[in-house]
């Protein structure tokens, strides 16, 4: 593990680090709190550090309140190094942010046993941090395609129009892409072929994105695109990449070539639609999209199809 220690006194930091070294430990060290302040700060802060309390320039105290301000999800552990033995220093120590505390002339066995403390819960801290963000990533993700799941894309679309209504930009738009007669490519090719043609979609769809667009399962072989209007670009033909890139060829899977289309209704967000009204009017042009031949895209609002 990467311990820092901070400490001025040049006896007391040489043993200490030897002891740690010896152990097996990558040791950093500092001789004030100031410079202690400064590694800890760092994106690749070691999770231990050993603090002198009273140093040149910044306490150890001090370094622990500033430490404990930052904002970060990997709090460092942190050890007061003292000479003050008395139990309200240790207590005031403990209630400023320090996680334990151990007494000079140390005892290099209880230093050990004292580490593999801070070793064992920092550990614990990893592994919950693991799993809420495992967690976070499911709650928002769909575990077919690896993509935004329904909930996540329409969260996604409720921020872009906020943002879009504060700041008025050039706009947004909103296609809805559906793949046409899919329950016949799981009929033909079956259910697992049917589901690896929908996880090579969704790549197709993405590597068709822009950096500042977003793109979702909305469920089943319903896929949401939003994509912002920065470039004054035509929609129909920001639309039609995403179309060109499915129809143009085939999809590879397991069982062979699968060829595929797809129909798009697009809604273009003109100042006072929320979230339902974009997508109602989206999945209307969709349904137009598909009772005139499908593989094509409909605008929400346009007369003709014009396509
Ligand atoms: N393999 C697979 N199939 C799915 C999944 N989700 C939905 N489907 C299938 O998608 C098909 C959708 O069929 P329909 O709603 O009739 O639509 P369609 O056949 O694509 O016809 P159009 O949309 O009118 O062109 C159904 O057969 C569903 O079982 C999935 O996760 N995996």
């Amino acid at each position: 593990m990467r311990i820092l220690i901070a400490e001025d006194d040049l006896t007391s930091r040489v043993a200490l680090a030897g002891i740690l070294r010896k152990i097996d430990h990558d040791v950093i060290e500092t001789v004030n709190g100031a410079d202690a302040l400064e590694v800890l700060k760092r994106p690749d802060a070691p999770a231990l550090a050993i603090l002198d309390w009273m140093m040149p320039q910044m306490d150890g105290m001090e370094v622990v309140r500033r430490v404990r301000s930052l904002p970060t999800d990997r709090p460092p552990y942190l050890i007061m190094l003292t000479a003050k033995g008395e139990k309200a220093d240790i207590v005031a120590g403990l209630d400023g942010g320090a996680d334990d505390y151990l007494a000079k002339p140390f005892d290099p066995g209880e230093l050990g046993a004292r580490i593999e403390v801070g070793r064992r819960l920092i550990e614990m801290q990893a592994q919950f941090l693991a799993a809420r963000n495992a967690l976070a990533h499911e709650a928002t993700h769909d575990p077919l395609t690896g993509l935004l799941n329904r909930r996540a894309i329409l969260d996604a679309l409720a921020r872009q129009l906020s943002r879009e209504r504060r700041r008025h930009p050039d706009g947004l738009a909103v296609g809805i892409c559906d793949i046409d007669h899919f329950k016949l490519v799981n009929d033909t090719y079956g259910h697992l072929v049917g589901d690896e043609v929908l996880c090579r979609f969704a790549r197709i769809l993405e590597s068709n994105l822009r950096p500042y667009d977003f793109l979702g399962r909305f469920g089943g072989e319903e896929f949401v695109v939003i994509t912002p209007l920065i470039e004054h670009l035509n929609v129909r033909m920001l639309y039609q990449r995403f179309l060109s890139a499915i129809s143009d060829r085939p999809i590879p899977t397991k069982a062979g070539q699968v060829p595929v289309t797809i129909s798009i209704g697009v809604k273009i967000w003109s100042a006072d639609e929320d979230v339902d009204a974009m997508l109602m009017a989206a999945d209307r042009a969709l349904y137009r999209a598909k009772s005139a031949g499908r593989n094509r895209i409909c605008l929400a609002d346009e007369f003709e199809d014009g396509y």
